[in-house]
């Protein structure tokens, strides 16, 4: 039965590692929190690290007191934590780890109730499941989830074959894919904006809209992944998911209900009518762009090819920005620029709806530039939207003035927004795969993705790197829009 306080035994595969400490651990410390878990869940970490259980939970209570809340609870919260070491790779460990998780569902009277939560590299994935089954964790009275997180494949092939590995111990509906964007409030905030505001959805289509702009810019480098970033760049790492989801988000018919498996149907109709590219034609529709090497407020920054475990040669990109068609009846000619990268001018994930001109507009003085309707979704760091209108300037002339209708639903309290990690594992715990990914998804978005890859692989560009730190990225991304008669809207302006 869904409960809203679901109980269950969490395994974290991974549980030594970084995104457990960043980002799994304080989330689940929320959850907790704000009673969105009952006293009835244990976590088991799990990792080849030989940790004790107490040592394990003073890592714990480390990682959740660098979160924002400092709370008497964490002691009692850190006691449902378990550690057990084991290396993936050994079939018995896993019988140990059956006995673990039965000794904790009586405990925590969790009703059978497993997820499996794999924070760990890819090349385990398949593996884990495998044993997972056949060793009979999954083997309860209760449900049985998984949790991947991405990379989910390198490319379509890969990814197929992954998929196949796991749905041979999992069913489709137990395997939840992570793309934590679908986590965050103004993208869940997408449809809720399209389908419950009788203003938007009679524009929504290529009546009215003649572009939309998608970007999701990062200040910072490439860190200490430069092993994981060589082989994926932005096109794997930020366009085959997170943006490809925004976009299927912004141009899916309306759903019939709310369901998960209806939303889904919708957002792989958009994918389907994705305009696939011709080698020859992805360099007209597709930018990329790589960091080099530069100097922001006296600090010597480092360009990509002289990050860590990095090629001095390398041919990766750092930014892409791209043109997608999508040929239905909705969006015929109405083209959806996308762009993200690393090192840029500003970190900021925002989304801007720019509606056509009015065919006349008296309101005008003549050479003086129109101001288009743009609606501009604020995913982060501020959430929220701004609608730009035209208003009577106060000086009595026949003429407008731009204006800005402001709603920032994080302004007064940042610190409450839930974290897209917390509203995730609850959905997974609630059984709510609406924001994950399906295989179906997965597969049309690798496809689109694949071509550009391949092409970029072959043709080693000549200019890296090509862009510098604290910029917008290449000065050819403005080309793609200036061709069409658009330009790349500023972003990261705050919400006043
Ligand atoms: N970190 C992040 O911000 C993000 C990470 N991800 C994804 O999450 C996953 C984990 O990333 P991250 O936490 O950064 O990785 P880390 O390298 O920090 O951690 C890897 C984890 O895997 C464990 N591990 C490795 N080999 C074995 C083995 N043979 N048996 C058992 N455990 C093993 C390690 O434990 P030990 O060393 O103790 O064996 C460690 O806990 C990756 O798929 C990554 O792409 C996705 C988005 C963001
Ligand atoms: O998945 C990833 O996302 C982050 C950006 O996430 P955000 O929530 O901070 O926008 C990116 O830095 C990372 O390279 C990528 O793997």
């Amino acid at each position: 039965m869904t409960t809203s306080t679901p109980k269950a035994v969490i395994v974290i595969f991974g549980a030594t590692g970084d995104l457990a400490k960043r980002k799994l651990f304080p989330s689940i410390y929320r959850l907790y929190l704000n009673g969105k878990i009952s006293e009835d869940f244990a976590i088991v970490g799990v990792g080849r690290t030989p940790f004790t259980s107490e040592e394990f939970r003073e890592n714990v209570k480390r990682s959740v007191n660098n979160s924002e809340e400092v709370d008497h609870k964490v002691d009692t919260f850190a006691s449902h934590f378990y550690y057990h070491p084991l290396d993936v790779e050994n079939v018995e460990s896993f019988l140990e780890l059956k006995d673990l998780l039965g000794n904790l569902d009586e405990q925590y009277d969790t009703e059978g109730n497993r997820l499996f939560y794999l924070a760990m590299a890819p090349q385990f994935f398949g593996p884990i499941a495998d044993n997972l089954k056949n060793q009979g964790l999954t083997s309860t009275n209760g449900w049985s989830r998984l949790v991947i997180e991405k990379p989910f494949g390198h490319d379509y092939e890969s990814a197929k074959e992954l998929n196949e590995q796991i749905r041979a111990a999992f069913t489709e509906d137990q395997i939840y894919r992570i793309d934590h964007y679908l986590g965050k409030e103004m993208v869940q905030n997408i449809e809720v904006i399209r389908f419950a505001n009788a203003i938007f959805e009679p524009l929504w289509n290529n009546h009215y809209i003649s572009n939309i702009q998608i970007t999701s810019s990062e200040t910072l480098g490439v860190e200490d992944r430069g092993r994981y970033y060589e082989s994926s760049g932005a096109i794997r790492d930020m366009i085959q998911n997170h943006m490809m989801q925004m976009v299927a988000l912004l141009a899916m018919e309306p759903p019939i209900s709310l369901d998960a498996a209806e939303i889904r149907s919708e957002k792989v109709k958009v994918l389907r009518a994705l305009r696939s590219l011709s080698e020859q034609e992805v360099n007209d529709y597709f930018v990329r762009g790589q960091y080099g090497k530069s100097v922001i407020n006296d600090q010597e920054l480092l360009g990509y090819r002289e990050e860590k475990s990095v090629d001095p040669e390398s041919n990766t990109e750092t930014f892409v920005s791209g043109k997608l068609m999508i040929d239905n009846f909705r969006w015929a000619g109405v083209p959806f620029y996308i762009r993200t990268g690393k090192r840029m001018k500003v970190k900021s994930t925002e989304i801007i709806v720019q509606f056509k001109d009015l065919p006349m507009n008296l309101y005008f003085n003549k050479g003086e530039n129109v101001h288009p309707n743009l609606l501009v979704i604020h995913i982060q760091p501020d959430e929220g939207i701004t609608l730009h209108l035209n208003a009577k300037k106060g000086d009595g002339l026949a003429t407008s003035t731009p204006i800005k209708l402001n709603y920032c639903s994080n302004c007064g309290d940042k610190l409450n927004t839930p974290e897209a990690y917390e509203r995730l594992i609850y959905d997974c715990m609630l059984g709510d795969s609406t924001n994950f990914t399906h295989w179906d998804e997965v597969a049309l978005s690798w496809k689109f993705v694949d071509t550009i890859a391949q092409v970029w692989e072959k043709e080693k560009a000549q200019n890296f790197p090509n862009y510098e730190s604290g910029s917008m990225g290449p000065k050819e991304s403005d080309g793609l829009l200036d061709k069409d008669g658009f330009h790349w809207w500023p972003i990261g302006t705050t919400i006043e």
